[in-house]
């Protein structure tokens, strides 16, 4: 995505040394865009936990030159195995992870140990080529479903959809999933906007979210994430559009939390709830998502306190909850498949169903 005319992806190997691997540390947004230079397996390891790096597709990509990293210091295969475990722990929730470093791995353990660096380097960049190419196609086919909501309306010509966290350029190594057909059909001249879910705890909407529609220009508003069903109720959302961290085999879709609760709201007011993912992001392997798919507690430090910037710039945090007040933090929920309009995937958009998946990716029909 480019950032005041500079093209930009969310992660990148270092041109000067064709080693040290470049992020964007998501922890300064939206207050200053800083790079993170990560050197070591630890630092991916360390920025993924902490959430410096995070977006499904995106801490795949990472790790994948997380495990790169790691093999210049010891590409044995008992370091390589134990620094894959390590990097594939760092998250539970999302399946791009698991998915990148098993790919990883089917690449480098038939090599020797010499030759398993350079391989590494060139399997992580071919994932990032795929998720680049594959976000741009689910923009593709996300911009003709709005352009067939827009042809619906018979109102104003203004599209307003709802998303909830953040599943935009930064979450991913570039174009993003929900936000992708978005920033399309923007740049194709409709007139789109956004509301945009702050997302509690950690804010991925209010400051990931806004900030990227804000740096493209594209028109939006942040509200709480109680407002979305009132919105809804007063028809002023045409679409809800989201991300998510896996999508089980039957369709049903683990994402942020708080989604599942504006699928609840979407169904009741006939909107149409859409999930955009590569297909990266599918965990063949599982059907039942509320049983399946493991749900990442995070620190209840999230809850009970904030960060934001003072009046005079400084970053601060500050507490919001009484000291002796317990606090819980699941970072994420699963959406039944029948609450899910459809999904929109590189190969186009389908029913959230076996069927529908299939109907798609027609190779993993025997699984
Ligand atoms: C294309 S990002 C998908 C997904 O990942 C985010 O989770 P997190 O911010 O915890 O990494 C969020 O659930 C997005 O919808």
């Amino acid at each position: 995505m480019k950032i005041n005319g500079v093209q930009h992806r969310s992660v990148q190997v270092d041109p000067e040394n064709n080693t040290d691997v470049l992020i964007f540390d998501q922890t300064k947004l939206p207050f200053s865009l800083e790079t993170l230079r990560l050197t070591e397996c630890a630092q991916v390891a360390h920025a993924t936990t902490s959430m410096q790096v995070r977006g499904a597709p995106l801490i795949g990509a990472v790790a994948a030159y997380g495990l790169a990293l790691a093999l210049r210091v010891d590409s044995e295969n008992t370091a390589m195995e134990r620094d894959a475990a390590m990097l594939a722990a760092t998250r539970p929730t999302a399946v791009n992870l698991r998915w990148a470093i098993d790919r990883m791995l089917a690449k480098l353990r038939p090599l020797t140990p010499e030759d398993r660096v350079a391989a590494a380097y060139a399997e992580a960049a071919r994932i990032c080529d795929e998720d680049v190419a594959q976000n741009e196609a689910i923009g593709r086919h996300g911009l003709d479903l709005i352009e067939k909501i827009e042809k619906k309306k018979n109102k104003s010509g203004r599209i307003n959809i709802l998303t909830h966290c953040n599943a935009g350029w930064i979450a991913t190594v570039d174009w993003g999933t929900a936000l992708a057909p978005i920033y399309m059909a923007h740049d194709a001249g409709y007139d789109v906007h956004v509301w945009v879910d702050e997302t509690r705890p950690r804010n991925q909407g209010a400051a990931l979210t806004a900030w990227e529609l804000g740096s493209h220009g594209v028109p939006h508003t942040v509200i709480v994430d109680n407002a979305g069903g009132h919105l809804m109720q007063h028809g002023m959302a045409d679409l809800v559009i989201v991300g998510t961290d896996r999508v089980t085999a039957r369709g049903d879709v683990a994402n942020k939390i708080g989604t599942y609760l504006k699928a609840l709201a979407a169904r009741d007011n006939d909107v149409p709830f859409w999930v955009a993912l590569p297909s990266t992001t599918i965990d063949w392997s599982v059907n039942d998502g509320v049983r399946e798919i493991p749900i990442e507690e995070r620190s209840g430090l999230e809850v009970t306190n904030v960060t934001g910037q003072t009046a005079d710039g400084r970053i601060e945090t500050v507490r919001i909850t009484p000291r002796e007040s317990a606090a819980a933090n699941p970072a994420f929920d699963v959406t039944p498949a029948r609450l899910v309009t459809g999904l929109i995937t590189e190969r186009g958009r389908c029913a959230a169903s076996a069927a529908g998946l299939r109907s798609l990716f027609p190779e993993k029909a025997g699984r």
